[in-house]
């Protein structure tokens, strides 16, 4: 199969292990997205996958279903990291610059890039000084320079981070658009589960250097499979069985844990599906600690006898509907996932 890949690929450093992985494969076409939190090894898969560690590597990368050289590898391999890294001169010449690094000559280099540089829409800023480019620019010129190589493999390292909303959504879709239909095998390194849903068809969760789910990403994102999947994928209120009288523990995220504010409050229908069963939602009990108003929504931290419970209000909940802090109080849980009940 076309693509990148590895077995047994395991990375030590400062006498630890920061990486093992069994497998993994990403076929031509496809984008996988690997998500996970700061320190879990993410950037170090990616080094390892492109042949570029400074570590200790073991194990096997395959590039098209055999073991990858430095050279095959760097035929087929685009890398944008988190920092672009730009060279002296006009943006054209920069996006211009990954080819000719290949040895293609300056002239099919222009034809080549320009197609690029008006798709990402770089045009306007074409002879503009690199160097006086906004991060928001400079990422997309980066972008740019590794996708009019046409590369095989397209290795992204948090190439969004520190960039507004909108210039992210804008770059997101502009780079979903440049990999449709095209032969590249990518890996998108990101905390953020909007980017890996926009990008990838497929992702990995990985956490202490270790690979815990991998699938499809809706089914992925939506499926935690334990408290630290649960946790990482914004399900960030655990509830065991000792709290709900259920068989398993039940993970969900606060925007679907609510207060129940007095006798008006209706009964609420679950958000979506879930794997609380059909009926009335859970309800747990517990002791009011903290409201925070956080413009949009308001934030009420709960107590319970297991820990506490974090509930998200849409909008701005009138002070006057809160009781005091210290009070008794019951949380619903309107949408839930059950834990390692697969
Ligand atoms: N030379 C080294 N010696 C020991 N540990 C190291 C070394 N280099 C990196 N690490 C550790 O390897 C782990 C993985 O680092 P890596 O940069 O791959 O994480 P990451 O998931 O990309 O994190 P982030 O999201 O913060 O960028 C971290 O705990 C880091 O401290």
């Amino acid at each position: 199969m076309n693509g990148i890949g590895c077995r047994d690929l395991r990375v030590r450093a400062g006498g630890r292990e920061l990486l093992s992985v069994p497998e993994l494969y990403v076929a031509s076409g496809r984008t996988l997205a690997v998500l996970g939190p700061n320190g879990a090894g993410k950037s170090t898969l990616l080094r390892a996958l492109g042949l570029l560690s400074r570590h200790r590597v073991s194990g096997q990368v395959l590039l098209d279903g055999r073991p990858a050289t430095p050279s095959l590898m760097r035929d087929a391999l685009a890398a944008v990291l988190q920092r672009p890294i730009l060279r002296r001169g006009t943006v054209a010449a920069n996006v211009i610059s990954g080819l000719r690094f290949r040895g293609v000559s300056r002239r099919e280099a222009r034809t080549r890039a320009w197609p690029w540089i008006e798709a990402l829409g770089l045009a306007p800023l074409a002879g503009r000084d690199a160097r006086s480019l906004s991060i928001g620019e400079a990422q997309r010129v980066s972008i740019t320079r590794a996708l009019a190589v046409g590369p095989r493999v397209l290795l992204l390292d948090e190439p969004f981070s520190g960039l507004d909303g909108t210039t992210r959504a804008d770059l997101l879709a502009d780079l979903r658009a440049a990999l449709a239909g095209r032969p590249t095998a990518t890996i998108l390194v990101t905390h953020d589960r909007q980017e890996a849903l926009a990008l990838a068809e497929d992702t990995a969760l990985l956490i202490d250097g270790r690979i815990r789910q991998h699938g499809p990403t809706a089914e992925v994102l939506d499926h935690p499979s334990d408290a630290d999947t649960a946790r990482l994928l914004g399900y960030t209120n655990l509830l065991p069985p000792a709290l709900t009288g259920r068989t398993h523990t039940l993970a969900a995220r606060p925007e679907h844990t609510r207060l129940v504010l007095g006798p008006s409050d209706v009964p609420d229908v679950p958000d979506g599906p879930s794997d609380v069963p059909d009926g009335p939602a859970d309800e747990v009990f517990g002791t009011l600690r903290r409201t925070v108003a956080l413009g949009i929504a308001t934030r009420v931290d709960v107590d319970t006898s297991s820990g506490l419970l974090t509930c998200l209000h849409p909008g701005d909940v009138l002070a006057s509907e809160l009781p005091p802090i210290g009070s008794d109080v019951r949380v619903r849980i309107r949408h839930a996932r059950s834990l390692n009940h697969r």
